[in-house]
């Protein structure tokens, strides 16, 4: 079978290969590669766009637009809508406007409005300001993780234990994100043992879901579906999400190669 294997393991689309190589099915399977199912029966999306997109504008984003944008999407059939995030307006001032965003949108029923908070004061001010699902944000990169929330890997897993420990008592879901799970715009190689130890941490915190993100879109089928090998050993699959940046147009192509993965 010489390097099938790896080959098929880097491969986009099993589909394909099966379609070619008919006698590869059962080998496949037999390995966890593949199941029955191509893919999972459901998706949920969670959209990004009025935080991941909005907080990178150059030009601030009037708070009428934001609110607008986001009532336009509660009517999508989204479930889930991450509004803004409440974070040092120094840091990220097109995110200053957090607590206007959040009491200003029409709130559907079935629809959720989580937001980040990153430490406990954002956590509170989130929390006033009616918050009912937070998300605490970690990086698998030491310099990132310095960079864009001034404190190392470790001192970010005590603070998010407070948040989660605090938002737990109030029956307050908290999602968890870890940037940098293919790579890291300081470090570049992120190795998928790391990703996967704070994933962990994060998820034995008791984050119901951990996404983990491509932070700066270098990620490629192959990498993503290493990374999430390794990462599924000490997180339980339906526990994942990923978070795929478009920078080199790599995006929708590693989304398909995890929910395969999800989908063995
Ligand atoms: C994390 C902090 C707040 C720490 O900020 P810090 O400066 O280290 O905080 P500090 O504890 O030293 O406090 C300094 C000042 O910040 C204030 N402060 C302290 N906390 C807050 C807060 N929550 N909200 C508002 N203000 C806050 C605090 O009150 C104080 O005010 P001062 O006394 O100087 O007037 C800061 O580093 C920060 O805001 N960073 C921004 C991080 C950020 O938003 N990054 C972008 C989102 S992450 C991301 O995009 C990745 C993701 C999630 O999309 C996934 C992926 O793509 O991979």
């Amino acid at each position: 079978m010489g390097n099938v294997p790896t080959t098929v393991k880097h491969c986009l689309s099993y589909k394909q290969i099966i379609e070619d190589y008919p006698w590869l099915r059962s080998w496949l399977q037999e390995e966890k590669i593949i199941s029955d199912h191509d893919y999972p029966e459901f998706v949920k999306i969670v959209e990004v766009g009025p935080r991941d997109g909005l907080q990178n504008e150059k030009e601030i984003v009037p708070t009428r637009v934001k609110i607008q944008l986001i009532d336009m999407l509660s009517t999508t059939g989204l479930s889930v809508i991450e509004a803004t995030s409440f974070v040092s307006s120094k840091w990220v001032p097109q995110m200053a406007d957090h607590t206007d965003v959040l009491q200003g949108i029409q709130r559907v029923p079935h629809v959720r409005y989580p937001v980040l908070t990153p430490n406990m004061k954002g956590f509170q001010d989130a929390v006033a300001a009616g918050a009912t699902e937070v998300a605490v944000f970690g990086s698998a990169s030491e310099t990132f993780s310095r960079k864009n929330i001034n404190c190392s890997i470790a001192e970010s897993m005590l603070r998010f234990e407070e948040v989660i420990r605090t938002a737990r008592d109030r029956q307050i879901p908290v999602r968890g994100y870890v940037s940098c799970a293919l790579g890291c715009p300081h470090e570049r190689h992120v190795e998928p043992s790391k990703v996967a130890e704070v994933a962990k941490k994060l998820y034995e915190m008791g984050c119901y879901e951990i996404s983990l993100g491509d932070t700066i879109g270098v990620g490629t089928p192959g990498s993503m579906f290493k990374m999430l090998q390794t990462v599924m050993k000490d997180v339980p699959v339906n526990a994942l999400a990923v978070h795929c940046h478009d920078t080199y147009g790599q995006a929708l192509p590693n989304i398909l190669t995890a929910l395969q993965l999800q989908s063995c």
